[in-house]
C-alpha cells in the first residue's frame, strides 16, 4: 500500500471515505460511535470533571454530539445538552444516538448557560455547513467566548475544504476532534487557527480506503523531498552540488539576499550578474559570491552553458524597465535551466500579466505573495487553495503562494500546503531568503515542484530556528542547520 502519510482530505474525500467503508461492511454506527468516543476523550483529557455543554447540530456532526454526551455523562460529567432539532426530526445514525440519550434537551439557551459551563463541545457543524451560521448560532459563538471548546470535526463556521469562515463567525477552539485524516481547512488560515490543538482519532474507517480516493492535496513535511536532497561523501565536487545564477537587481539588498540563500542551501557555486557600479556591493557581501556584469541575453546563453549554470532565480530587487522585461522573455523562452521567478520579475508585468503567462513552463517556479498573485490572475475566484490550483494550470507552471499557510501548486493539480511557518517570518526580506533556497536546490538537482515545496519547509524551519526576533539575514546563519539533517548518508 503507498504511503498515506501526510495526505489532506477534501470534504468530498471525506464522504467517499465514509460511503466506501459502509460499503465494505463498517457500519455508520460504529464510525459514529467511535467519533463521539474520541470527542468524549478530548472533553477528559482537558478536564477531569464539571460542566460540560454539548451543541448539536442538525446532521451526523450533531450526532457525534449526542454520542460525546451520553459517555461523558456516563463518566460523571455534569452534561447539558442542546439540540438545533427536535429530536425526531433527526435522521440516521444522528436519530438512533438521540434517541439513546437520556438526559434532558434544551432547545434554548442563554448567556448564563455558557458562563457555568467548564468545557463546551460544539457539534453543532461540520463537513455539511455550506452557508453562515444563523444568528442563533451567532450568539452560542460570541458567548463561547474565553471558554474551552472542542469542536468536532472542524469549528462551526468554518469550511473543511478552505479554512476560510462562511460569513465572518466560526468557534474559536481549545481543540479539534477530526476523523480518520485531517482535511485541507485543518491547515489554512483562518482555520488552522481556529482549530486550536487538532486531534486526529481513528474510527475505524479502513486505511486501504483513501487508497480509492483521488487524494491531490498533502501536507508539507520532509517525508515527501527529503530523499531528493544531495548527500556529501568523498567523491563529490562542487560542480555535483550545482551552480545558481542570481540576477542581482539594483535593489542589492534583496540580490544579497537571495545569492546568499542559494549559496547557505548549498549550490556549490553561486554567481551574481549585475551593474557594473553594484559590483563592489555584491563582491563585498561574501568572498563565497562569483561577481559578474549583467549581460545582454545573446552573450548571457553562452554564459549558462559555459558556466554549467543549474538553476537562476531573477526578481528579488530587480527593476521595473522595459529591458529588464524583455530580457526575462528572451531567457525564458530560450534558457532550459530551471528558473524561479520572484518579485520584481513578477511585478514587471502589472500592466500585461498575460504576456509573463505565455512565457512559463514547467521549469519555471513563480513565487507570488497575494498582491503579486491578484495581479498576475485577476480573474480567478475562490479560496486561496482553488485560485492556487487554477494559477497553476493556467500558467503552466509551479506556483508558490506565499502566506502563514503558503501553498504550492503544480499544473498536473498536486497540491501542498505548509503548516510549519512561524507567524513572525512576516517581514521584508524573507521572501528574498525563500527565492534563494529554492534556487540552491534546484541547483543541485532537486526537481522543481519538490525544490518548491522542500524551500518553503526549510525556510519555515530557518524561521523557528532563528526566533521571534529574527530579521532576513539572521536565517542565513541558520538555513544550514535545517538542511543538515537530510544530508546524512541513506
Ligand atoms: N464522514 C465520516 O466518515 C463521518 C462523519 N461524521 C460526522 O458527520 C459530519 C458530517 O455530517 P453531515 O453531512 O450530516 O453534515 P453536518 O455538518 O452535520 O451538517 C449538515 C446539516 O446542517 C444543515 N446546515 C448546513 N449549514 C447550515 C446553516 N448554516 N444553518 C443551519 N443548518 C445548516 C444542513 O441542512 P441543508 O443544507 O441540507 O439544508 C444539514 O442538515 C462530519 O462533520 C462528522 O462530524 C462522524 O459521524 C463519523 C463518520
Ligand atoms: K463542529
Amino acid at each position: 500500500m503507498p504511503r498515506l502519510n501526510h495526505f489532506l482530505l477534501s470534504v468530498r474525500d471525506m464522504y467517499q471515505a465514509d460511503r466506501l467503508a459502509m460499503k465494505s461492511g463498517v457500519s455508520g454506527i460504529l464510525l459514529m460511535h467511535e467519533a463521539g468516543q474520541a470527542v468524549a476523550r478530548a472533553v477528559c483529557d482537558i478536564i477531569p470533571e464539571g460542566r460540560v455543554l454539548v451543541l448539536c447540530g442538525p446532521g451526523n456532526n450533531g450526532g457525534d454530539g449526542f454520542v460525546a454526551a451520553a459517555a461523558l455523562d456516563e463518566l460523571g460529567y455534569e452534561v447539558q445538552l442542546y439540540s438545533m432539532l427536535p429530536l425526531p426530526e433527526l435522521k440516521g445514525e444522528a436519530l438512533h444516538f438521540a434517541k439513546e440519550w437520556r438526559g434532558t434537551v434544551a432547545r434554548e439557551l442563554d448567556a448564563e448557560n455558557f458562563a457555568q459551563a467548564d468545557v463546551i463541545v460544539d457539534a453543532l457543524f461540520g463537513a455539511g455547513l455550506a452557508r453562515p451560521l444563523d444568528r442563533n448560532c451567532c450568539d452560542f459563538v460570541g458567548w463561547s467566548r474565553k471558554k474551552r471548546v472542542v469542536s468536532v470535526d472542524v469549528p462551526s463556521g468554518v469550511s473543511g475544504d478552505t479554512g476560510e469562515v462562511f460569513g465572518d463567525v466560526a468557534f474559536q477552539a481549545t481543540k479539534t476532534v477530526t476523523f480518520f485524516m485531517k482535511k485541507t481547512g485543518h491547515c489554512l488560515y483562518p482555520g488552522a487557527d481556529l482549530c486550536g490543538d487538532l486531534v486526529v482519532a481513528d474510527i475505524g474507517i479502513p486505511k486501504e480506503i483513501a487508497v480509492k480516493l483521488s487524494l491531490l492535496f498533502k501536507e508539507n513535511h520532509p517525508d515527501l523531498w527529503s530523499e531528493q536532497i544531495p548527500r556529501f561523501s568523498y567523491d563529490r565536487h562542487k560542480y555535483h552540488f550545482g551552480h545558481s545564477l542570481v540576477w542581482g537587481g539594483e535593489m542589492s539588498g534583496a540580490g544579497r539576499l537571495a545569492a546568499m540563500s542559494a549559496l547557505r542551501a548549498g549550490s556549490g557555486l553561486v554567481t551574481v550578474l549585475c551593474s557594473e557600479s553594484d559590483k563592489q556591493i555584491y563582491e563585498l557581501t561574501s568572498p563565497s559570491l562569483i561577481v559578474n556584469e549583467h549581460k545582454d541575453p545573446a552573450a548571457l546563453k553562452a554564459f549558462l552553458i559555459k558556466r554549467k549554470i543549474s538553476a537562476f532565480v531573477i526578481g528579488p530587487g530587480g527593476g521595473q524597465t522595459n529591458a529588464f522585461k524583455s530580457f526575462i522573455s528572451v531567457i525564458l523562452k530560450d534558457c532550459s535551466v530551471p528558473v524561479v521567478l520572484d518579485a520584481g520579475a513578477i511585478s514587471v508585468f502589472d500592466e500585461d500579466p498575460e504576456e509573463l503567462l505565455s512565457l512559463l513552463n514547467d521549469q519555471v517556479i513563480i513565487t507570488p505573495h497575494e498582491g503579486e498573485f491578484r495581479k498576475l490572475f485577476p480573474d480567478l475566484q475562490g479560496s486561496r487553495l482553488e485560485r492556487a490550483l487554477e494559477a497553476a494550470k493556467k500558467a503552466a507552471c509551479i506556483v508558490v503562494l506565499k502566506g502563514a499557510d503558503t501553498i504550492v501548486a503544480s499544473p498536473n493539480g498536486q497540491v501542498v500546503i505548509s503548516t510549519n511557518a512561524p507567524y513572525w517570518l512576516a517581514r521584508g526580506g524573507t521572501g528574498d531568503v525563500l527565492a534563494g533556497i529554492i534556487t540552491g536546490l534546484l541547483a543541485q538537482g532537486v526537481s522543481v515542484f519538490d525544490a518548491a515545496c522542500a524551500g518553503v519547509w526549510l525556510h519555515s524551519d530557518t524561521g523557528q530556528r532563528a526566533g521571534s526576533a529574527m530579521i532576513a539575514e539572521d536565517l542565513l546563519s541558520y538555513i544550514d542547520e535545517a538542511i543538515a539533517p537530510f544530508r546524512e548518508s541513506v
